[in-house]
C-alpha cells in the first residue's frame, strides 16, 4: 500500500480573537492518493477554506496531523502548492501570458523556461490565442482558466481550488468542469477542490469529503464510483443521484 500524498488526521483549528476562542473545524480526517482529485463540499463558514489554508500552509493547525508528500514525492510548502480562488485575481496590467508566468518568476524560475511552459500551458486550458490580451479582454470563463494555467506553471504537485467557479453562470460552469477533468487527466496533479455545489462535488471527485456546519467538522466521506472519463450524460444516472440525495441528506437538505 502507497502512503497517500495527503494525510490529514483529526485535525482542528481554533483561531483566537482576544480572549476569545473560536474552534473552526475539527475532525478533518482524509487521505488523498498522489494524482486523485478529491472534493470538499459544505454550507458557508463550515471551514473548508480554513482547511485549505492549513494545507497550503499558510496557516497551521492547532491539533491533529498534517503530513503531504511521500518519500519519493516529497513536498515542499510555496514551491509545490498552486491554487485557484473564486476570483481569478488576474493584474490587469498584465497580459495573460505575463500573469501566468507569476509564480515562476516569484519562484526566481527561468525565465525562458517558464515562457515555454506558459505557451505550453495556455494552449491546454484553450487561450493560445490571448497570450497577448489583458484579462479585462477575456470572460470570466477565460480569465478563470488562465488563473488555472499561473497555477500549474510551476509545476506544483498539490492543486487548491476554493470555490473556483462559483462565480460563473451555470452553463460556463458545466463546461469548466469538465475542462477541469482535462486538464486534471492530462495534468496528473493531486487536486482538492473545495464546492458549495453538492452535484460539482460528486461529479469531479473520485471521492468527496463532506463537512457540516455548527459544529463545524468532517462529516463523512464517500468513494464516488462512476464511469472515466467522466461526461455531462453521468450525471443523469441513477448511482449519480444517489449519492448527491445521500449527500443532501447528510447536509440536512431534504
Ligand atoms: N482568521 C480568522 N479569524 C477568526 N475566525 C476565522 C478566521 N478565518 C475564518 N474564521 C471563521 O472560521 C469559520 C470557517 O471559515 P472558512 O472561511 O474556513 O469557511 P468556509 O467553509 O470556507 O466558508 P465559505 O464557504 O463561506 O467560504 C467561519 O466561522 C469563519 O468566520
Amino acid at each position: 500500500m502507497t502512503r497517500p500524498f495527503v494525510r490529514l488526521v483529526g485535525v482542528t483549528k481554533t483561531y483566537h480573537a482576544g480572549a476569545q476562542e473560536f474552534l473552526a473545524v475539527r475532525d478533518v480526517t482524509l487521505d488523498v492518493e498522489e494524482g486523485e482529485l478529491v472534493s470538499i463540499v459544505g454550507p458557508s463558514g463550515c471551514g473548508k477554506s480554513t482547511v485549505l489554508s492549513i494545507l497550503a500552509e499558510l496557516q497551521a493547525a492547532s491539533g491533529g496531523t498534517v503530513e503531504i508528500g511521500t518519500p519519493d514525492s516529497p513536498f515542499t510548502p510555496g514551491r509545490d502548492v498552486g491554487m485557484v480562488f473564486q476570483k481569478a485575481l488576474l493584474l490587469k496590467w498584465r497580459t495573460i501570458i505575463d500573469n501566468v508566468m507569476l509564480p515562476a518568476e516569484i519562484l526566481g524560475l527561468p525565465r525562458r523556461a517558464s515562457r515555454e511552459r506558459a505557451r505550453d500551458l495556455l494552449e491546454m486550458v484553450g487561450l493560445s490565442k490571448f497570450a497577448d490580451a489583458y484579462p479585462q479582454q477575456l470572460s470570466g470563463g477565460m480569465q478563470q482558466r488562465a488563473s488555472i494555467a499561473r497555477a500549474l506553471v510551476h509545476d506544483p504537485k498539490l492543486i487548491l481550488m476554493d470555490e473556483p467557479f462559483g462565480a460563473l453562470d451555470a452553463l460556463t460552469r458545466e463546461r469548466m468542469n469538465l475542462e477541469l477533468l482535462r486538464i486534471w487527466r492530462e495534468s496528473s496533479k493531486t487536486i482538492l477542490f473545495v464546492t458549495h455545489g453538492i452535484q460539482e462535488a460528486v461529479f469531479l471527485g473520485s471521492k468527496v469529503a463532506v463537512m457540516t456546519a455548527g459544529p463545524a467538522r468532517m462529516a463523512a466521506q464517500f468513494e464516488i464510483d462512476l464511469p472515466e472519463p467522466r461526461t455531462l450524460d453521468v450525471k443523469t444516472t441513477e448511482k449519480f443521484g444517489n449519492y448527491t440525495r445521500e449527500i443532501y441528506h447528510l447536509l440536512g437538505m431534504h
